[in-house]
This record gives structure tokens, C-alpha cells and sequence, in this order.
């Protein structure tokens, strides 16, 4: 069921390296002066946080004021109150630090994410239909949404955090060693010793998330597809199976969760003991020079307190290696995206389109089969020449390949073989933009925006007025139904335009693109939707705007095609048989065949 591009292959976890997350660079460079604010912000915040416990030791060392000053150490001989007041102060230049880092850190996530999305959502739009294939929109969605969170994590909080915690963790190991360089050693042996059954318990527990996170994603993937397809789930009464299907799932994703929460607090009861235990032991070691007079009071106190400071800076590490790697999996998947190449190739040197009120087309020999059909031809030897202002109708069986062609010409797949011209140009020398803005087009199944009828229509060509677009709607016949409406132009059709019927969707479209007005006109079935009433009046609107129109009209119903120049037909991705309605019905073929069954009923 699972569709995944072939370029986004389930990766081993091996593969996501750290190092990928060097690809984030270009969305972070145009930040690099907020960058180095932050350092350098972050390089006080710690150095501050350092100077605490000597603060305290000389507190403490001086008996709180009650014995005589020793004229060393940090705060030297300032008295007792002075001594507060520098903690005091030391505490608000920690604050203000860590404010202004936290604030610019943050400021750095939000904005390079901002722009990670907008660059992968438009790299998207440019892929060609073939793409839209093979990977599923929720992908896409997931990777726009919950991977560019992941980044946002770690750019704007987990990186800025890291450093904090390794300048701590390395402050703090100095600050240990020139302490008490005999209880640094004793501390750092302990260390040693415990680091390893936590580091391999916490690769388990990265696993298992890693794991339990796929487990969401699949229970997601499965609702997102049901809630699509609610109609037919309903209509087939399948709402208790596929509620059973999602809790089984779920239950999946909770055994996961727990399995993944057991290790975790396995973990952190082996943390706590280790850094308490550490502590503890040191203490007594500590406590015992202190009695022997080998260290001072002061000493111990601050000795301690850099041990936690390195503890929690080891912590902090660990969990912030685990959000890094995730990220990386999460950035390795946004920049195949960002890195998607087209299939469709735009021309180095597009030339300009030719300058003529209307399109001649020729298709010259073409051939051509999908990609994901390379061995089947759904058009072979295509030979046809549509002169400026033509009609022409496509008729011919299902799957005879009359849609093909329409996507041939908008340039949603190349050709195997031949050409297709416009105005005697290859289309491939064209840019896409000019090619397609030469091309208004009826889809079989027009798709409908959640916004006004008005902006609907409008979309066919942005800049027009609302007189204009109400003039493509009467055309249309859509102003009929309008009209009635109740906020008329501007009511809301729906998401997907569920508020509408068929021929409405359809009436819509076709109005949206009369309004393009563009050289070629290009309908899919466009009046399959219509009752009889209101196909004759869209047929009106129609025909009003193929008046001048090189147009294209694929149709079953061989009724709606009689007034066209010509009409050719297909079979099974070949031209059989070309000529006027009349013409095609004397020489018995194919199409006589398909006329005498409809037409004559
Ligand atoms: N994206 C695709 N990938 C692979 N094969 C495809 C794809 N789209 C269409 N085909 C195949 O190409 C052939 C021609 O399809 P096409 O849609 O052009 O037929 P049609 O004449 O428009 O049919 P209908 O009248 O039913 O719309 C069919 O055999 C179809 O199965």
C-alpha cells in the first residue's frame, strides 16, 4: 500500500549521519552575523555560570564573613554584603545572556525553517506529474510539516543548547581538575566506567523512538487516507473495520511507546544513581581530606557543584546527539526534495513564442509510452496537423489515448519519439510558462479551490477584473446557479468544492478557462457532467469561446461533436480514421460504428 519515490528508498539508520545536516548550511548562511551573536552570547552565559561556584567558595572559605578575609581568591577582600551583591550581579549578566541567547537562537530556527519549507514547498510545484506518481501527497506533507519541526528543534534550540552543555562540560572538567586535581581523577575513573552501559542503553532507546515515531507515522498514513475516502467507506459500511484497522495500529504504536518508555526509565534510574553515586563518593573522599585539612571547606562545596554542572552538561549532550540525529534523517529526507530534479527539462534558451492570434499544432510522428509503462505504447506514430481556429474532436474507445495526447501537449511528459509543434515550434524549445499560458484546459474532473466562487474562476487568469470574470460566468452558465447562491459571487465553495455538484464543478471550470483566453482550447469531457437543459446552454458558452480558438475536444457522447471541423479517431493509441462527422459515417468505420450505436438509438 505504502507508494515511496525511488528516491526516497527506507534508508537504514546507519545511514543518517550527522553530517548531513551540513546540507542545512545555505538556509543559515544568510544569518551567519545572528549567528555569531549567539555565540558570542553563549561563550558569556557559560563563562558567568563558571565563575558561581568560586563565588561560593570564597564565601564559604571566608566563614560568611566571620573570620578575616584572605586577600586572594576571586572576590578578594570585598565584604560580606559586597560578596553578595557580585552574585547578584554575576546572576544577571547569566540571565540577560541566556535571554538574549535563547531569543536570537530561536529567531535563527524559526527563520531558516520558515525558509526550508517555502524552498521545498516550491521545488515541489515544479515537479512534473510523474512525480506525483510514485510519491503520496501525505508524504509530502509530512516531510513539509513534521520534518522541517525536527530542524526547527535542533537549529533553534538543541545546537544552542549542545554548545552550552559541552562549554560546560569542558569548563567544568578544568575547573574540576584545578580544584582538586586527586578527586578530578577519582571522579573521572567513575565516569569511565559508568559511560558505557549508558551510552549503549541510550542507543537502544533512540532505536526504539525512532521506531515508535514510524509507528505513528503508519496509523496517521491510514486515517489520512480513510477521512479521504468517507463517501465510500460509508456507503460500504466499513466504519467499524476500519476504526478496528486504526486502533490495532494505535495499539501497535503504544507497545512501541511503552516498550521505548521502560528503557528510557531504566536509563534514567542508572543516571541518577551514577551522577548521585559519583557525588556521594566523592564527598566522602572530599569530607575526609577536609578533616585531614588537605582541602578547604570552600574547596569541597565548589568541587561539587562543578561536578554537577558536568553532569548535567553530559546529559544534556546525550539528549541533544539523539534530536541531532533525528534531524539528520529528517534533512536527509527534506533536501531529496529540495533536490528533486523535473523530469521535465526546461530549454537552456527558450525561444519566444511566435507572435500569431492563433495555434496551428502538428504532431509529427509521435510516440510515446508512460514511464511507468515503458514497454507499452500509449501512442504510436501519431501523425496530425490542426490548422489556427480549428475544432477538432477526439473520440475512440477507453483508453485509446486521447488524454495522453492532452498531456503531451501541456508538456506533463516529453515524447519517446517525433515532435509536437505549436506555430511550427518544438514545444520542448518553449519555456513551460509560455507553452502553458498558450493553453486553457477542461479537465475531465475539474478541481475546485476552498475559496469564493468568484476567486475560482478567477484563477484561470489572475489579473482580471470582476466584470470580467462575471462575463466568463455567464458564458459558462455558471451565474445561473450563482445567482442563487447566498452570498452569490463571493459564497465559499467548500473544501474541493463539495458544495457543488458535478455540472457546477464542471460549469466553474469551463468559465475559469474562458476567462485564460488562451490560443488553444482544450476540453476533456468537459459537458459529461451537464443534464441535457443546461449541456445545450454551456454548448452556447462553449461555442462562443472556440469561436477564433484552435480547440481540442475529447468526447465519448459523439452528440456534443457534431458541429466540429473534424473529428479523429483513436483506437488503442493510433489514428484509425480522420474526417468531417459526415464524411466518417459514409465510410463505415469505427466511428460509424460507435455513431450508429449512440446516435441513432
Ligand atoms: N500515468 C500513467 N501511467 C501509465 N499508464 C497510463 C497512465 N495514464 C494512462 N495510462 C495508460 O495509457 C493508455 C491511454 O490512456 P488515456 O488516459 O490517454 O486514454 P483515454 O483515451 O483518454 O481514455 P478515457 O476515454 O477512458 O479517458 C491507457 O492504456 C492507460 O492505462
Amino acid at each position: 500500500m505504502a507508494r515511496r519515490s525511488p528516491s526516497a528508498p527506507n534508508r537504514p539508520v546507519g545511514s543518517r549521519k550527522v553530517s548531513t545536516l551540513r546540507g542545512l548550511w545555505p538556509f543559515l548562511r544568510p544569518y551567519r552575523a545572528r549567528i555569531a551573536l549567539a555565540f558570542v552570547l553563549l561563550c558569556l552565559a557559560s563563562a558567568t555560570l563558571l565563575l558561581v561556584p568560586l563565588a561560593f567558595r570564597d564565601l564559604i572559605d571566608a566563614g560568611f564573613g566571620k573570620t578575616a578575609q584572605p586577600p586572594t581568591g576571586l572576590l578578594g577582600g570585598l565584604s560580606l554584603n559586597d560578596h553578595f551583591l557580585a552574585l547578584f550581579a554575576l546572576a544577571s549578566v547569566w540571565a540577560l545572556a541566556v535571554a538574549g541567547r535563547y531569543y536570537t537562537v530561536s529567531w535563527i530556527g524559526e527563520r531558516a525553517t520558515a525558509d526550508l519549507r517555502s524552498a521545498v514547498y516550491a521545488r515541489v510545484l515544479r515537479q512534473s506529474p510523474q512525480f506525483f506518481e510514485t510519491t503520496q501527497t501525505g508524504e509530502v506533507l509530512s516531510r513539509l510539516t513534521g520534518d522541517t519541526t525536527l530542524i526547527q528543534t535542533v537549529v533553534g534550540s538543541s545546537i544552542s543548547m549542545g554548545l552550552r552543555s559541552l562549554f560546560q562540560f569542558a569548563g567544568g572538567m578544568v575547573m574540576l581538575a584545578v580544584t582538586s586535581f586527586h578527586l578530578f581523577s577519582l571522579n573521572l575513573g567513575l565516569m569511565a566506567l559508568l559511560a558505557l552501559p549508558i551510552f549503549v542503553i541510550g542507543r537502544k532507546v533512540r532505536t526504539l523512538s525512532r521506531e515508535s515515531q514510524d509507528r505513528i507515522a503508519d496509523a496517521s498514513a491510514l486515517a489520512g487516507e480513510i477521512l479521504n475516502a468517507m463517501p465510500t467507506v460509508q456507503a460500504y459500511t466499513q466504519e467499524p473495520a476500519e476504526a478496528q484497522r486504526f486502533s490495532e495500529r494505535t495499539e501497535t504504536s503504544f507497545a512501541t511507546a511503552i516498550r521505548r518508555t521502560r528503557v528510557r526509565a531504566a536509563l534514567t534510574a542508572l543516571i541518577i544513581t551514577a551522577i548521585m553515586g559519583t557525588i556521594i563518593f566523592v564527598l566522602w573522599i572530599g569530607a575526609q581530606q577536609v578533616a585531614a585539612g588537605t582541602m578547604t571547606e570552600g574547596q569541597l562545596f565548589s568541587f561539587v557543584l562543578y561536578a554537577a554542572l558536568v553532569a548535567g552538561g553530559v546529559g544534556t549532550l546525550a539528549e541533544v546527539w539523539g534530536d541531532a540525529m533525528r534531524a539528520a534523517g529528517a534533512t536527509e529526507r527534506l533536501l531529496e526534495l529540495l533536490h528533486a530534479e523535473p523530469a521535465i527539462r526546461e530549454a537552456a534558451t527558450p525561444i519566444t513564442p511566435a507572435a500569431s492570434p492563433q495555434a496551428a499544432i502538428r504532431f509529427d510522428h509521435v510516440r510515446f509510452a508512460y514511464p511507468a509503462r515503458a514497454q507499452l505504447n500509449a501512442l504510436d506514430d501519431i501523425c496530425l496537423d490542426i490548422a489556427p481556429g480549428e475544432s477538432v474532436a477526439l473520440v475512440g474507445p477507453s483508453g485509446a489515448g486521447k488524454t495522453t495526447l492532452f498531456q503531451l501537449l501541456l508538456r506533463y511528459y516529453d515524447v519517446s519519439d517525433g515532435s509536437i509543434a505549436i506555430n511550427g515550434q518544438d514545444i520542448r524549445q518553449l519555456s513551460l510558462h509560455n507553452l502553458r499560458k498558450d493553453i486553457a484546459i477542461v479537465p475531465q474532473d475539474p478541481v475546485i479551490f476552498s475559496a469564493s466562487a468568484m476567486e475560482n474562476i478567477r484563477y484561470g487568469r489572475s489579473d482580471a477584473s470582476d466584470d470580467e470574470v462575471i462575463q466568463a460566468a455567464r458564458a459558462a452558465r455558471v451565474d445561473e446557479f450563482i445567482d442563487r447562491l447566498p452570498e452569490g459571487y463571493q459564497t465559499f465553495l467548500g473544501e474541493r468544492g463539495t458544495r457543488l455538484s458535478g455540472g457546477q464543478r464542471q460549469r466553474i471550470a469551463i468559465a475559469r478557462a474562458m476567462l485564460k483566453g488562451a490560443r488553444l482550447l482544450m476540453l476533456d469531457e468537459a459537458t459529461s457532467a451537464l443534464d441535457a437543459e443546461s449541456e445545450i446552454l454551456v454548448q452556447q458558452g462553449l461555442a462562443a469561446a472556440m469561436a477564433g480558438r484552435t480547440t481540442l475536444i475529447i468526447a465519448h457522447r459523439l452528440a456534443t461533436v457534431q458541429q466540429v471541423d473534424r473529428i479523429v479517431v483513436m483506437d488503442a493509441g493510433h489514428i484509425v480514421e480522420i474526417g468531417t462527422p459526415d464524411d466518417l459515417r459514409r465510410q463505415g468505420g469505427l466511428y460509424a460504428r460507435l455513431a450508429s450505436l449512440q446516435l441513432d438509438l
